[in-house]
């Protein structure tokens, strides 16, 4: 027996008993996970994002059950296409979509996502929401937020707010929310064939006493989204781990606590293979219901691990709703965008602005309802740097809009789309299509999707603004 299967053993061996076909899953944890993207439909199609990557030899197949998602082989590295940058698609694990797509978050909902850092499912439910309504993305970890950020903007969201706090202690003073996710902090034992199966020391295993921890913390934050749930609104539960005393057993005893004010829903997906929960653990029982909670062992997919409970909170307290906030519905500096750009009539249709005063200027969709209380960290899409002459439209804005853009749009060819990533100069010749009226700012296409912003000078040249921080991150 090989050593990453020895390992495997040794680490699972405590969930033999309750494993469907133990051998084929201690094949599947020593083989790599395969990659998952999903297109982003405000920007572009499934079908578009898989030609793009066959294109540059990258082949995928559509997930059946998720009709946004493609799967890559395990190798493919997301921020390796420049398709990644321009938010036409957002990497995540197939079965980390399996919570959001149980909360199915609707159009103009108020939505909270308790533990939301780095925010693939913010993002995930943001665009379920077709871009209106709220979600309030939270986390603990201030710095964890940075990644919520920078996912909003790559993906153009403007309905979500950043908040931080921890998330037992959420206030109830925010209001009501619709639908609540509880994606817990966790033993993360799901995520093992993201690598550590390759590693010659095996993570730490997790003691009983780090365990009983997490499950306190797990109930904590169940308890507080039922608080905050509107009666009849949903709340899911996940983890990625398998151990049921943080799975199975949080829900089980809060379904006690809660009695007949909570419902258990069934967690099922047509076209995934997922498990019903456990009932029986270590002499333990658990609420006969709990087999309507859904488990994805990793073999089953070929995916990671992963644990979804549904509730639905029947009755109880219902808290105060928020109205949308006193916001402006327009800014002077969206006309001159809007004249510069030629962009439609109706390019900010359905948008208000928020922040007019400080460093940016920023768009939330009209019916975003974020807390009074506490006051968000970040509201909206930043859109306008208000802090120098010109104001100056944010990479963000630009790709969100951009294609609509009628004139001071550039298309480039590949060598110079990668030129304006790496903030190079070009000059005039490099540009291969594209009506420019005169001096200032210009944006920047590639394949017709808008890649960011230049500044077209007197001299007929084009200065890339593309971020130097999302420079960065560009593959070498
Ligand atoms: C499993 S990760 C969430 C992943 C995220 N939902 C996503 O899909 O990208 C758990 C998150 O919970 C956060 N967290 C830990 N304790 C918390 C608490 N008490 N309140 C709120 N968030 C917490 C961690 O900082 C971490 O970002």
């Amino acid at each position: 027996m090989d050593a990453a299967r020895q390992r495997a053993e040794r680490a699972f061996q405590r969930y033999r008993g309750l494993i469907p076909d133990w051998p084929a899953f201690l094949d599947c944890m020593t083989r790599p996970l395969p990659a998952t993207v999903w297109a982003n439909p405000l920007r572009t199609s499934r079908d578009a994002v898989a030609s793009l990557l066959a294109e540059a030899g990258y082949r995928s197949q559509p997930l059946a059950w998720d009709p946004l998602a493609l799967r890559l082989p395990a190798d493919f590295a997301a921020g390796s296409h420049w398709g990644l940058l321009a938010g036409l698609y957002q990497s995540q694990e197939e079965v980390s979509r399996l919570p959001v797509h149980l909360l199915d978050p609707q159009p103009g909902e108020r939505v909270l996502d308790l533990c939301a850092a780095p925010g693939n499912k913010t993002a995930q439910m943001a665009v379920a929401m077709a871009n209106t309504g709220t979600v309030a993305a939270n986390d603990v970890q201030r710095g964890r937020l940075t990644a919520v950020r920078q996912v909003v903007k790559r993906l153009g969201l403007v309905n979500v707010s950043t908040l931080v706090r921890p998330g037992q202690e959420f206030p109830l003073r925010a209001g009501a929310f619709d639908r609540v996710l509880v994606d817990a902090p966790c033993s993360c034992e799901g995520t093992w064939r993201k690598g550590a199966w390759r590693r010659e020391d095996p993570p730490r295993e997790v003691d009983s006493a780090e365990r009983e921890w997490l499950a306190a913390r797990q109930l904590d934050l169940l308890r507080r989204a039922l608080q905050i749930c509107s009666p009849g609104g949903r709340i899911v539960y996940s983890t990625c781990t398998f151990a049921p005393e943080e799975n199975e057993a949080v829900v089980d005893a809060l379904l006690r606590e809660a009695g007949a004010s909570v419902a258990l829903r069934p967690a099922r997906v047509p076209g995934f293979p997922g498990a019903p929960g456990i009932t029986d653990w270590q002499g333990r029982r658990y609420d006969v219901r709990l087999e309507g909670a859904l488990r994805a062992w990793p073999h089953a997919a070929d995916s990671g691990g992963f644990f979804v409970a549904v509730l639905e909170k029947l009755d109880g307290r219902a808290l105060a709703r928020v109205g949308p906030g006193p916001v402006p519905p327009s800014h002077p500096v969206l006309e001159r965008i809007q004249a510069r750009f030629d962009l439609p009539a109706d390019a900010f249709a359905g948008l208000v602005c928020h922040g007019g005063e400080g460093r940016y200027l920023n768009l939330l969709a009209a019916d975003h309802r974020w807390p009074r209380w506490p006051a968000p960290e970040t509201t909206g899409l930043p859109a306008v740097g208000l802090q120098v002459k010109p104001p100056k439209p944010t990479t963000a804005l630009a790709m969100a809009l951009g294609d609509r853009a009628r004139c001071n749009r550039v298309e480039l060819g590949a060598a110079a789309a990668e030129a304006f990533r790496q903030r190079r100069p070009l000059s005039g010749e490099t540009i291969a299509g594209g009506q420019i009226t005169g001096p200032g700012h210009v944006l920047v296409a590639h394949r017709g999707y808008t890649l960011g912003v230049g500044r077209w000078t007197a001299e007929g040249m084009l200065e890339s603004q593309f971020p130097k921080a999302w420079k960065r991150n560009l593959p070498v």
